[in-house]
């Protein structure tokens, strides 16, 4: 972004200082606005958004210790997380400049100020803006987001934008782990519908009576169990969306009671007559390929047609160039949090082990490798040694993969790993970097 095109809000209750920074930023930027009361700032930040906020520490003079700046800080980054927050302090201590920093403000200006290294400072938080933005697209409203810089997941963020505001079944294809629940829920946030509710089913896990039951809901006596009426999964997502996980795994007698409610858009519970009208967009997802699907004796034609007005293709993390890194950092952040350990270095062994890995679970297992690491860790410097693959990496040496038969390799790995987990299926799972649902469609898939 550039700094003609910024919005930018003043707060500070000396009239001078709010003159003064009006008069050196209004030539160069597009808005400024200015307010004496930061009282006021929680009803203006929640009209209207601003690309920096310059926010005084200490409003009424006589407390300087700079916990009112701090609390306007919290409240700015709740309503407006991406917003760029300045600080502003007649007082150069820098403790404080660094528990702002620390509390998520983005820079901090010491009175009097040099009006040049503000203006230099204000153009290159907006430059930097613009970077963060296309390494990240966000996920849903609690702060989960889809990290990404590699052109194949750029291109990934930009279908997503273009496709969610309309209302087109769309189809999530890629590798477990690829992050598909995660796009999904970005269609949906970035939706007509974001709001509304956003209901998950994993349908491939689903026995054929839960089938039914668990998406159409049933009336009380509907069968054994029925103790009471209850809704369905498609009931529950009405005006929002339904997101049927692991599609590629439901039974052809289940996708022709699919494929009816989708022509119909109008459900009938177990056990009931009345036709309840549904209003959902629907976003299916799956691992299985496109060739796979196409397979009649497996799956639909007119389902796939149905439920496939856009396709999107995740690409698996070994083939997304730095992505790896970026993520790497990224989940370091948050368990280096989440462990109150850290800040960590990594070693140039630790980065080329892991750029060599191929991560058959894709960002699921990067996630779960970065966990372990920050739990395992003796020091603030991570070493090849602390990046541990366990199993997997031993029986999928990145040269040699394309060499391999995929399906012989897999069964393998799943049985080296659960005979190492003692027959444990959900140890075993997260090993693998994958779910227990997805572990059992193996198992069955390859007879074990
Ligand atoms: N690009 C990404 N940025 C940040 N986190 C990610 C990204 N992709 C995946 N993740 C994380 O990796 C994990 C697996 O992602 P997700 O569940 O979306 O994958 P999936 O493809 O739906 O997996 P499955 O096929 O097993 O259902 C989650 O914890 C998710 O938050």
């Amino acid at each position: 972004m550039q700094l003609k095109d910024a919005k930018i809000l003043v707060i500070d209750d000396d009239a001078d200082v709010l003159t003064a920074i009006r008069l050196l930023l209004k030539p160069f930027v597009a808005e400024i606005l200015t307010e004496k009361n930061p009282g006021n700032l929680v009803s203006i930040i929640s009209d209207r958004k601003f690309d920096i906020i310059i926010l005084d520490m200490n409003f009424n003079g006589l407390v300087n210790t700079g916990n009112e700046g701090i609390f306007w800080l919290n409240k700015i980054k709740e309503i407006s997380p991406d917003t760029d927050v300045i600080l502003i302090t007649a007082y150069g201590d820098i403790d404080l400049a660094i528990r702002s920093l620390k509390e998520g403000a983005s820079d901090f200006i010491v009175k009097p100020w040099q009006n040049q290294k503000v203006i230099e400072s204000i153009r290159e938080m907006l430059q930097n803006k613009k970077k963060a933005g296309s390494k990240s697209l966000k996920s849903n409203s609690k702060g989960e987001k889809i990290v990404g810089e590699s052109e194949e997941i750029l291109e990934v963020f930009s279908k997503i934008k273009k496709v969610a505001p309309t209302d087109a079944n769309i189809l999530v294809l890629g590798e477990n782990g690829t992050g598909k629940d995660l796009v999904a829920k970005a269609i949906h946030e970035n939706s007509n519908r974001k709001g509304k509710p956003f209901v998950k089913v994993d349908v491939g896990a689903l026995t054929s009576t839960l089938f039914e039951s668990e998406l159409f809901g049933y009336k009380k006596g509907a069968f054994t169990d029925a103790r009471e009426d209850r809704k369905g999964r498609f009931e529950a997502a009405n005006g929002g969306t339904l997101f049927l996980d692991e599609i590629g795994n439901i039974s052809l007698r289940q996708q022709a009671r699919l494929l009816t409610v989708l022509q119909n858009r109008h459900i009938t519970p177990l056990g009931s007559n009345e036709v309840i009208p549904v209003d959902i967009r629907l976003i299916c997802a799956t691992n299985l390929d496109i060739s796979e699907l196409s397979d009649e004796n497996k799956f639909r034609k007119d389902l796939i047609y149905r439920i496939n007005t856009v396709d999107l293709i995740i690409p698996p993390l070994r083939n997304r160039g730095t992505d790896i890194t970026l993520l790497c950092r990224y989940f370091l952040e948050q368990y280096s949090e989440k462990y109150t350990k850290g800040p960590f270095k990594l070693d140039q062994g630790f980065l080329k082990k892991l750029k060599n890995h191929s991560f058959p679970g894709n960002v699921r297992e990067l996630q779960f490798v970065i966990e372990r690491a920050v739990i395992m860790a003796d020091s603030n410097l991570l070493k090849e040694s602390d990046l541990s693959f366990s199993v997997i990496e031993s029986t999928f040496p990145h040269e040699e993969i394309q060499d391999m038969r995929l399906d012989t390799v897999e069964k393998n790995t799943i049985l080296k790993v659960i005979d190492k987990n003692k027959g444990n299926i959900s140890k075993s799972a997260k090993e693998l970097g994958i779910t227990r649902a997805a572990l059992y469609r193996r198992l069955d898939k390859y007879d074990l």
